[in-house]
This record gives C-alpha cells, sequence and structure tokens, in this order.
C-alpha cells in the first residue's frame, strides 16, 4: 500500500524544515520526503495549502475507562484523539479501579488493541489507589509498559511520598508527571481567586495551591536524576518558578492547557459549569505570562487534559460540578487561532510543543518527519475558519466552553503508522 501526500507544506521541527515537499508512506513506513515525487501510488492526498505535520502527542488525557464509561471510552476518546489529529495519547490514571498494577494497565492496552484508532499509552498512579498513603506497584507497571507516573487529578500531599516515588521514578527512567495543587489551600474552591471569585461569591482556588507544590517537587527532583514534568501550570507564578528553576536544571519540563492561554476567569458565570476546571482559569497577567513562556521555550509542551464528564454531572450547580473539559477536537484550531495567527508561536514550535517535545520527554521514536519511521501523520488545513460545534465531537463528552466559538485550522487527515483513520476530517470507521 502506497499512499503519497502532494504539494503540502512539511513541518519537520527536528529537521528544522518548513518547505513545501511531497511525502510518501508505503504500509506503515515513511519512505520518501522531497519535491515532486511522481510515482504509481494506491492513494494520492492533495495537501495543498496544508501543513504535513508528525502525528500529534497529547500527554495528558482522561480516557475514563474502566469505571466511567458513560463520560468516555478507549473507544470514543481516541476517535475524539483522531478527530483532533493525534496519533497517541496518554491517558491518567484517575479511573475506577485505579491505574495501580499491571492488571489494570494490562486491561487497558488490550482494550486499546481491540478498540482504539490511536496509540494509547497509560500512566500509572503515583499510590495505591490515589490515595496517597502507599507506592502503587510501580515497577510491575512499568514492566507491563506504562510511559510515567502521576497522581493526576490531586497532588501526592505528603512531601516523603513524593520524594519516595520520585526515587523509584529515577532508578526505573519513568518520568513523573505532577499535578501541582496543594489540596489544604485549594480546599472547596471553585474558580480562580481574585476579584471574579469575589464578585460571584464563589470560593477561589489561589495560585499560591499550584505554586507551592511546583516549587516543592522542582526541589525534590533536582537533587536525583528524574524527568519531573509539571502538568497545566496555569500561573505568572507558576511560570516564574520553572523559568528560574530551568536555568539549573534543564531535564525539568512543564505543559500548559488551551484553555489557560485562551480564557480567563471573567469567562466564569455560574450557569455554564463548562468553565469549571482545574487548575481554574486565571487572569489577564497569567495568559500574558503564559504566552511569553511559550514564545521563549519555557512551557516544552501543550496538553489538552482531556476531561470528559457526563451532562448529568456538568449541568449540576457551579460548586456540585465536577472539574473538567474535553480538549482533544479543539486543541488544535485554539493553537492556531490563539497563537500562532498571533504570531506568538510559528508554526514550527506549535509542531514542537504538540509532537516533538511530547515524543523526546516519553522517550519515543516519534515526533519526526524522516525515512524510516513508523508513518504517524497529521494534515492540517491551517486557514480554514468555522465555528467550533460540540454536536460534531466523536467525544462522549460535550462539555466544552468553546462552543460556537470561531476558530481558524482544521485537522483534515490522521494518519496513523501508515493507516488512514480521519479523511476531510471525518472518522472513516463507525462509530463504536
Ligand atoms: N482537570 C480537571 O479539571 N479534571 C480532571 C483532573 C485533573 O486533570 O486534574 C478530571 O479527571 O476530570
Ligand atoms: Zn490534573
Amino acid at each position: 500500500m502506497k499512499l503519497l501526500i502532494k504539494n503540502g507544506r512539511i513541518i519537520d521541527p527536528i529537521s528544522n524544515t518548513d518547505e513545501v515537499k511531497d511525502l510518501m508512506i508505503e504500509d506503515d513506513k515513511i519512505v520518501a520526503v522531497k519535491k515532486n515525487i511522481e510515482e504509481k501510488v494506491d492513494k494520492i492526498i492533495d495537501a495543498k495549502n496544508c501543513w504535513v505535520v508528525p502525528g500529534l502527542i497529547d500527554i495528558h488525557v482522561h480516557l475514563r475507562e474502566p469505571g466511567f464509561e458513560d463520560k468516555e471510552t478507549i473507544s470514543s476518546g481516541s476517535q475524539s484523539a483522531a478527530k483532533g489529529g493525534f496519533t497517541t495519547i496518554c491517558c491518567m490514571p484517575n479511573t475506577n479501579p485505579v491505574i495501580d498494577n499491571k492488571d489494570v494497565v494490562k486491561y487497558i492496552q488490550e482494550k486499546a488493541n481491540k478498540e482504539a484508532l490511536v496509540n494509547i499509552l497509560p500512566i500509572g498512579a503515583i499510590t495505591k489507589g490515589q490515595e496517597g498513603r502507599e507506592l502503587a506497584a510501580i515497577e510491575e507497571m512499568m514492566e507491563a509498559g506504562i510511559c510515567g507516573i502521576s497522581e493526576d487529578g490531586k497532588a501526592v500531599m505528603k512531601a516523603t511520598l513524593m520524594e519516595e516515588a520520585l526515587e523509584v521514578a529515577s532508578k526505573l527512567k519513568l518520568p513523573v508527571f505532577s499535578h501541582c495543587e496543594d489540596h489544604d489551600l485549594s480546599n472547596d474552591g471553585v474558580m480562580n481567586e481574585g476579584d471574579r471569585c469575589r464578585e460571584l461569591g464563589l470560593k477561589g482556588i489561589s495560585p499560591d495551591a499550584e505554586e507551592i507544590i511546583a516549587a516543592r517537587d522542582i526541589f525534590l527532583a533536582q537533587k536525583l536524576d528524574v524527568k519531573l514534568h509539571l502538568c497545566h501550570i496555569s500561573t505568572q507564578g507558576t511560570v516564574e518558578i520553572l523559568r528560574q528553576s530551568k536555568k539549573r536544571d534543564k531535564r525539568i519540563t512543564a505543559e500548559v492547557c488551551p484553555h489557560h492561554f485562551t480564557l480567563t476567569e471573567e469567562a466564569v458565570t455560574p450557569n455554564n459549569t463548562n468553565t469549571k476546571m482545574n487548575p481554574p482559569l486565571r487572569t489577564y497577567k497569567d495568559i500574558e505570562a503564559i504566552k511569553e513562556a511559550l514564545r521563549d521555550g519555557t512551557i516544552d509542551i501543550i496538553a489538552t487534559d482531556h476531561a470528559p464528564h457526563h451532562e448529568r454531572e456538568k449541568n449540576l450547580s457551579y460548586v456540585e460540578a465536577p472539574f473538567g473539559i474535553v480538549g482533544l477536537e479543539t486543541a488544535v484550531p485554539l493553537v492556531i487561532t490563539e497563537l500562532v495567527d498571533k504570531g506568538i508561536l510559528t508554526p514550527i514550535q506549535m509542531i514542537e510543543k504538540m509532537s516533538t517535545k511530547p515524543a523526546a520527554l516519553l522517550g519515543l521514536d516519534k515526533g519526526e518527519l524522516k525515512i524510516g519511521k513508523i508513518a504517524d501523520v497529521t494534515i492540517i488545513n491551517p486557514y480554514e475558519v468555522y465555528d467550533i460545534d460540540i454536536n460534531k465531537f466523536a467525544s462522549k463528552g460535550k462539555n466544552s466552553p468553546f462552543h460556537g466559538k470561531t476558530v481558524k485550522g482544521k485537522v483534515n487527515y490522521t494518519i496513523v503508522a501508515g493507516k488512514l483513520i480521519v479523511e476531510n476530517g471525518e472518522l472513516l470507521v463507525d462509530k463504536q
């Protein structure tokens, strides 16, 4: 099977390429990247005016299976990922049961092998049951194939236990994804601590809750040979801590989510629980700091924190509704609209943060368009303008604050190991 992608703008951060060329795939591999390939093939994709990029990688996704299949499943989440242009996603362990032993890891891998359209890499919990009391079976999960450990949804509040986890991760060469939140400080808060929460009479979550644990984990990690990655950072203070720390320690990485550079606390209204996520929407000054950090490389990765919830739960009051919004199918247009179009990131920098750097953090041989590599490829039309429509999401979750937003940038094709999964923006397989 030979597939030829003609006349696309090949964007490849590793070779620093941003040039119109053709790309040919044979079976599951990239076999040629050059101008004017004239060869008899099985299928031609016309990528004129489109970007041809290494398959996007989202390191922060909640797939909800096992345990919360009414919110999302491995199958539906993988369809959502494919539509969003992601060829590999990492799934967080806050499922039921928690991903804290090899059996749950294997359950996810087997289901993913059968049902998923994209590569799924489980992340193991740091503590048993995510209860913060004793370490999970990290070594056996590593042998089963987890790509990292995280307590995401929570922080490990006991510093000595977090230190132990970092030591184990260092020994096993696993990255640690830190959800930075001091639960004593964030206790009961539902939105950012600031003017807007006082205006609305809602309880706030102070930036300190994030910054204190970010600083703590950086201090704990710098004594060890370990990759510490800060999840969904949201405040100017965390950006500053990160910028300073990176001067001493080059291994620290951090991600930001599209909602945290797109919306501020001003978007919060008590009747729209799709503005409720953790960490919460912050302020204009936080967004400015995040954008600067994206531009200067302090923030390495853009991840979605795709957190689907059922409508029934999101219809509860602002206080009772769960934290989280879906993100897989809005990431590419938000990054193009808010960052690339506004000159904050170049297309190469965008792809670096959505494919190349995530691959490097995970130690994957991906994130590059090169002869011989597995053909995970995404084709994006950066010029298409349209309104985001939750009813078109493949995700079971419709909890997005971006419904109706006019954006620019559409994923047209997603190719996983040479297989066409999305064509002209539509999934080629029936929904399960
Ligand atoms: N981000 C969220 O608002 N929610 C996540 C948990 C998390 O990533 O912290 C979830 O699992 O729903
Ligand atoms: Zn989290």
